[in-house]
């Protein structure tokens, strides 16, 4: 994700050698000027410096923000992109990372917003320790030769301690992923906390507090280490300007002119070798960003699951043929965990199918491979008497569903629009919702419904799609008896009247003799496909 470009690299030389060459001609007026040399300066020196100090400003500027207007493209692109890759992603992917991976990968991707500081800090630091380094060289090899090893040895201490630091920002990463997950779970499981003083004290005291304090103890850690290393660097450089001032003066290696010239020099690098080690612990954690962000790209990378395309409107259904089809559920460790399959079966169209069957049964897996967001592991599925790899995407412009976790999104992101639609008007009535939802715009639609509310809402965002095939899951099971019996009795009757195929997972075995037929699973097979009539209705002891 983060990569430095040719391109992005040329920019950088072609601001940071002026810049550097800029600022050094300042730090070279003022050594010269302090040690009583003319160097290479005459009258003009003044104005000279002042010329400098302009030149290095307008440089900087442009530069900043340059940078700047490219680190926050970088940020948001990036943003965008993992929203995508959600977006792209297939169920059994999202189902397995779950949402606190999203979360921690856009923090990640903030962490990047200290990225022109850290270029622009770094690339200017290190090029003027290499003037700098010149200019000591210049005035003498040997006590050049000494003060570099004095600055490599602090370096080299340095850095040793900083290749132990990535794995501990990793792992502070990891406590945080946790927390998160604490979080979605205080979310979403609110009012069971409430209920429970036990819950509350559980989650506080063996999981999220143990969890903080780990965090807290090891971010702690990685910042003071950070900080002694940050000060003995500073402190061992005052050491270094007391070996110029105080030694070197006797080996005669440097003249008093020059000996000056160097405390300068080291006074004025202590700022950027500072700059230096301070940014490593920002490098660190770019890099520990870096990498979960590939991580997570690579995770939701699955471009074979999900159909890119947009699909023509919705066409014709005419059949529906599952043949041997398989699908697995495997834990962390690979072990299959449920098999569903193999499962052979024809849905026709305009046909009212049930699918029934006890809890763990497969039902709804079956309708996740029905409305092709699982991929089954074998078999094929052929719709409208053909096969093949856009198959499924086809499939699910002829469907529109109603999940058992239904939702309800906060704006309107389908093709049609609820201002004043007749239809949607017609709807609200049809569904008994237009005294609750008032006017037919989409405001009054947006706003919060009782669930047995917002599955008769979603039933009419899933009609409004006007797909041929209805998919239902549970979706009677929060309304209300008289509403249930309504939906039996005459919203089925009416939706196969139109023409539609409804397949609906249900548990209401009052209404069974509604259907054209019943499909049951149990075990994640299918054990009985039978016709609906009466006399089988009697007959077969389908609920046994
Ligand atoms: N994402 C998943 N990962 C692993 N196992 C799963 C997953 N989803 C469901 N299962 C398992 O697969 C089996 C079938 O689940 P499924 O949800 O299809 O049952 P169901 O017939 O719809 O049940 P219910 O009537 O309770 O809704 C169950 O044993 C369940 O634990």
């Amino acid at each position: 994700m983060l990569q430095l470009k040719t391109r992005n690299a040329l920019f950088l030389l072609m601001y940071a050698i002026p810049n550097t060459i800029l600022s050094f001609g300042i730090v070279y007026i003022i050594n010269n000027a302090l040690a009583g040399k003319k160097g290479l300066l005459g009258a003009d020196t003044g104005w000279l410096f002042l010329g400098l100090i302009i030149c290095t400003y307008a440089l900087n500027i442009f530069f900043q923000r340059q940078l700047n207007r490219y680190s926050f493209h970088l940020l948001y692109e990036n943003e965008k992109r993992v929203f995508g890759k959600i977006l792209q992603s297939s169920l059994p992917k999202l189902e397995k990372f779950g949402a606190k991976r999203f979360f921690t990968a856009v923090e990640d991707l903030r962490t990047f917003s200290f990225l022109p500081y850290a270029v622009t800090h770094t690339v200017n630091s290190l090029l003027m320790l290499v003037l700098c380094i010149i200019y000591m060289f210049s005035l003498s090899l040997i006590a050049a030769m000494v003060v570099i090893l004095m600055i490599s040895a602090l370096a080299g201490a340095y850095l040793y301690v900083i290749r132990t630091m990535s794995k501990k920002v990793s792992i502070l990463r990891g406590y945080n992923e946790q927390y998160f997950q604490y979080v979605d779970d205080v979310m979403k499981g609110f009012k069971e906390l409430k209920l429970s003083f036990f819950r509350r004290e559980n989650l506080m005291n063996k999981f999220l507090t143990p969890n903080r304090n780990n965090a807290r103890d090891l971010d702690f850690k990685i910042n003071y280490i950070f900080l002694s290393i940050g000060l003995v660097s500073q402190y061992g450089l005052y050491f270094i300007v007391g070996v110029v001032l105080f030694l070197l003066p006797f080996t005669g290696w440097l003249s008093a002119a020059d000996i000056i010239a160097y405390v300068v020099m080291i006074l004025f690098i202590s700022g950027p070798i500072n700059n230096l080690i301070n940014l490593q612990q920002i490098f660190t954690r770019f890099r520990v960003a870096n990498g979960r962000i590939k991580k997570f790209v690579s995770d939701f990378d699955m471009l074979d699951d999900a159909p890119q395309q947009a699909t023509d409107d919705a066409s014709a259904f005419s059949d529906l043929t599952f043949k041997d089809i398989h699908f697995n559920y495997h834990n962390d460790a690979g072990e299959t965990m449920f098999s569903l399959g193999p499962v052979d079966l024809q849905v026709n169209n305009n046909e009212t199918i049930f699918i029934i069957g006890g809890n763990g049964s497969g039902k709804s897996t079956f309708i996740n491979l029905l409305t092709g967001l699982y991929k089954p592991t074998a078999g094929k599925i052929v719709l409208n008497g053909a096969d093949g790899p856009h198959r499924i995407e086809e499939l699910q412009s002829l469907i529109a569903a109603v999940f058992t976790d239904n939702h309800l999104f906060s704006q309107n992101y389908e093709t049609f629009s609820l201002d004043g639609n007749p239809e949607y008007s017609s709807l609200l009535r049809l569904m008994q919702l237009d005294k609750v939802v008032g006017e037919d715009t989409e405001a009054a639609a947006r706003r919060k419904f009782s669930k047995g509310q917002s599955k008769r809402m979603s039933l009419i965002f899933a009609l409004l799609e006007k797909k041929p095939v209805i998919v239902l899951d549970e979706w009677a099971a929060d309304q209300d008896p008289h509403f249930r019996k309504y939906f039996y009795e005459t919203l089925l009757p009416q939706l196969k009247e139109q023409g539609k195929t409804v397949i609906a997972v249900t548990h209401d075995d009052a209404y069974f003799h509604l259907a054209d037929r019943i499909v049951k699973f149990d075990k994640g097979v299918i054990v009985k496909d039978i016709r609906v009539s009466t006399e089988a209705l009697h007959s077969e002891a389908i609920w046994s």
